[in-house]
């Protein structure tokens, strides 16, 4: 009898379908955020200065310096991750020989990352990216007091609206087009709401026209550097947005204050906004944006979505980027760290556990929740990477130790 086979049996007694959860598993995509491959400098030009209050630390050689080594190291993570996925694109990662200003980027600029996802199978979505520039160099963007400047962005953001829309059309999957932008005082302002008022006129501008492949999705950030005392986009603010236009929210788990957890706010939104995005991310003290590791949080948010079959509802994009290590086992840690979470969830004895909450027996409640924490989860998630062809374990990093030796240490 197999390891998996010997947990199957285990996780039955618990009344828990090991195939079920296999089967569910397997058609939750991971949003794979390009960013992570090269510090979240794109290909506008050939220094892409991280500014607007973003920093990534960490000089680990190797970084994608174009997009045929970001597609290469993409590549890479996804063979060592099970499953099927979707690549989150900025629209700083356009391809052009000669510049091109944010406002006037096309869907030609990113064919060729359309055509890589469908060789590829993968879904795609998009950002607009509003910081890293020097019309972002004032602190404000969609809400600036400045017509000029507040318009650049608003064309720019419609530009990115029309963009994944043609990217959900030829990938025959809606894009998730998400807005954030990183305006706020870094210094008590004397005038909150101007700018939150011109953040709403701007976003209603945007959202103005019809994207039948794409889905329109806000979020929020408590705090960025040089934003420290006041944000525009607060989670009030498009907490409001996003239930008075029907849109999706996104919560990034790394925008809120430290004791507070995303995992917490997905029922409670749900029932307010249509559909949310999540950007899965680990806040450590003043950095929002660690490599996601297996901790409670993770476990909390992918057992919310599980435990109340709402994947359909919500859509997990990771968030983090970290120049200390070796960006394609950053990805392969987090993306499969995601999948662990959700799978952990998958094989909780749900259905029992809100049984016993309903008769009000916490006693059961909590001691199942204990021995489900030493169940043979591992055996589970072997099975899924072996039925995927993905690596089973820690061997993935053999092959990241081949790769870093063969591809990224020809890089300068
Ligand atoms: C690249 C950024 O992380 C991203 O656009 C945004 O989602 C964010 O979280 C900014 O802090
Ligand atoms: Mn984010």
């Amino acid at each position: 009898m197999s390891t998996y086979d010997t947990a199957r049996e285990q996780y039955a007694a618990l009344g828990v379908d090991t195939e079920v959860a296999l089967d569910r598993l397997s058609k939750i995509p991971v949003s794979i955020h390009c960013w992570q491959g090269d510090d979240v400098g794109g290909f506008e030009s050939s220094d892409g200065e991280l500014g607007s209050g973003l920093a990534v630390t960490g000089n680990y050689p190797g970084k994608a310096r174009t997009p045929d080594e970001l597609r290469q190291d993409l590549e890479k993570a996804l063979s060592l991750i099970p499953g099927h996925h979707r690549l989150n694109l900025h629209a700083i990662y356009l391809e052009s020989d000669t510049p091109v200003e944010r406002d006037a980027i096309e869907t030609r600029h990113f064919q060729g990352w359309i055509d890589w996802c469908k060789a590829n199978k993968l879904g795609l979505d998009f950002n607009p990216s509003c910081f890293s520039h020097p019309k972002a160099d004032d602190g404000f963007t969609l809400s600036s007091a400045d017509d000029g400047i507040r318009q650049f962005w608003i064309d720019h953001c419609k530009a990115s609206r029309a963009i994944a829309n043609d990217m959900g059309e030829q990938l025959g999957s809606k894009a998730v087009t998400n807005i954030w932008v990183p305006d706020g005082y870094k210094d008590t302002p004397a005038d909150r709401m101007a700018p939150r008022q011109r953040l709403k006129a701007s976003l209603d501008e945007i959202l103005s026209s019809p994207t039948p492949h794409n889905i329109d999705a806000v979020e929020s950030k408590l705090f960025g550097i040089g934003s420290e005392a006041f944000v525009v986009g607060s989670h009030e603010f498009y907490m409001g947005y996003a239930m008075e236009k029907q849109i999706a929210l996104c919560l990034d788990a790394g925008h809120f204050h430290p004791t507070e957890v995303i995992s917490e706010k997905i029922s409670s939104c749900l029932l307010y906004v249509p559909e949310l995005l999540l950007h899965v991310s680990r806040g450590v003290r003043w950095d929002s944006d660690h490599v996601v590791t297996l901790n409670d949080e993770l476990l909390a948010i992918t057992r919310e979505i599980v435990a109340n079959k709402i994947e359909d509802r919500v859509h997990v994009g990771l968030d983090f980027f970290d120049a200390s290590i070796n960006r394609v086992a950053a990805w392969t840690i987090g993306v499969r760290n995601t999948l662990r979470g959700l799978l952990i969830g998958l094989l909780e004895p749900t259905d029992k556990l809100r049984a016993a909450e309903l008769d009000g027996d916490y006693t059961t409640r909590l001691a199942l929740q204990e021995e489900a924490k030493t169940f043979p989860i591992g055996a589970v998630w072997d099975e899924f990477c072996k039925r995927n062809d993905s690596p089973v374990g820690p061997a993935w990093l053999d092959e990241i130790g081949t790769y870093e030796r063969d591809v990224l240490s020809n890089r300068s």
